[in-house]
């Protein structure tokens, strides 16, 4: 998908959500675990009743790994589901990968060909070399982490380093790599004041921002400071919506929890755009 794609469905549906998919068999409604794919059946469901409120979907591989085998195939049916019936929505395969470029490369194919991901998030840590094997994917995206949404945030990525932010000099150095137009970057939504200056680098690149709902970033901070002229937002929310309700009417209520999102989105957008 290009980001041309991206930006039209976001027009046309009103909406930079992305909803996060982090089963956990511990939270999701019990019924479910009579199932043969319990974490797949939660997944679909959720999918079913959100996917109109919604232009991207990031299953966070943590939550699929965490049970071996069986796991990396609920990954696999959800991304395959998410393709065959909805192919317009954007997909993230949150992995937080990077190594050096030999096994870069594999990561790469891994989530952009063998699954068929729309993006993977990727740790700047290792640098150009470690990067840049993700980047060579046409119409793939990398998304790396900038200024993620965690406490520990401030341990390295504000330190200053030469009279620099480390962050700024993750996305200035970034943006010198080749194929960097192939670059997106996460940033939470629980440092909305940081938005400004960071828009001051990367003002035409898409942000993941993760930290609305759970994490108690506001929606309406982060517009204000990281909304460029084509929007330029995907706004992540799991906890809050796929764990809006332990029963049997949870699809129902992730909806709702979506919609209340969307509607935001809607405004904001309506305000700004005039669409
Ligand atoms: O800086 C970051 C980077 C990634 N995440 C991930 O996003 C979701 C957030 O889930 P919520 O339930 O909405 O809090 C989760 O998968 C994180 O691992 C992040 O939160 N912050």
């Amino acid at each position: 998908m290009t980001t041309q794609q991206l930006h039209e469905q976001i027009l046309q549906k009103k909406s930079f959500l992305c909803v996060g998919l982090d089963p956990d068999l511990t939270k999701i409604p019990q019924h479910l675990l009579e199932t043969e794919d319990p974490i797949f059946e939660f997944n679909k469901a959720i999918i079913d009743s959100t996917h109109d409120l919604t232009v991207g979907y990031k299953p966070n591989t943590a939550f699929f790994e965490a049970y071996g085998i069986k796991g990396w195939m609920s990954l696999q049916k959800t991304i395959n589901y998410i393709n065959e019936n909805y192919p317009d929505i954007f997909t993230i395969a949150d992995a937080k990968r990077g190594d050096i470029g030999n096994t870069s490369s594999m990561y790469a194919k891994a989530f952009f060909e063998d699954l068929n991901f729309d993006s993977v998030t990727v740790a700047p840590y290792m640098g150009k070399d470690s990067v840049e094997p993700f980047l060579a994917f046409e119409n793939k995206h990398t998304i790396m982490l900038a200024l993620t949404s965690n406490e520990g945030a401030f341990d390295f990525q504000t330190l200053n380093t030469n009279g620099k932010e480390l962050y700024k000099q993750v996305l200035e150095t970034s943006k010198t790599w080749k194929n960097s137009e192939n670059l997106m970057y996460v940033v939470g939504a629980t440092k909305a004041e940081y938005f400004t200056e960071i828009r001051k680098i990367v003002p035409d690149s898409f942000l993941l921002v993760p930290g609305i709902g759970a994490q108690g970033g506001s929606l309406s901070e982060v517009c204000k400071y990281g909304m460029n002229d084509k929007v330029g937002l995907l706004v992540n929310s799991a906890r809050a919506i796929i764990y809006a309700s332990k029963g049997t009417d949870f699809a129902e209520k992730a909806r709702e929890e979506a919609l209340k999102v969307q509607k935001e989105m809607a405004e904001i957008i309506g305000l700004k755009f005039q669409v």
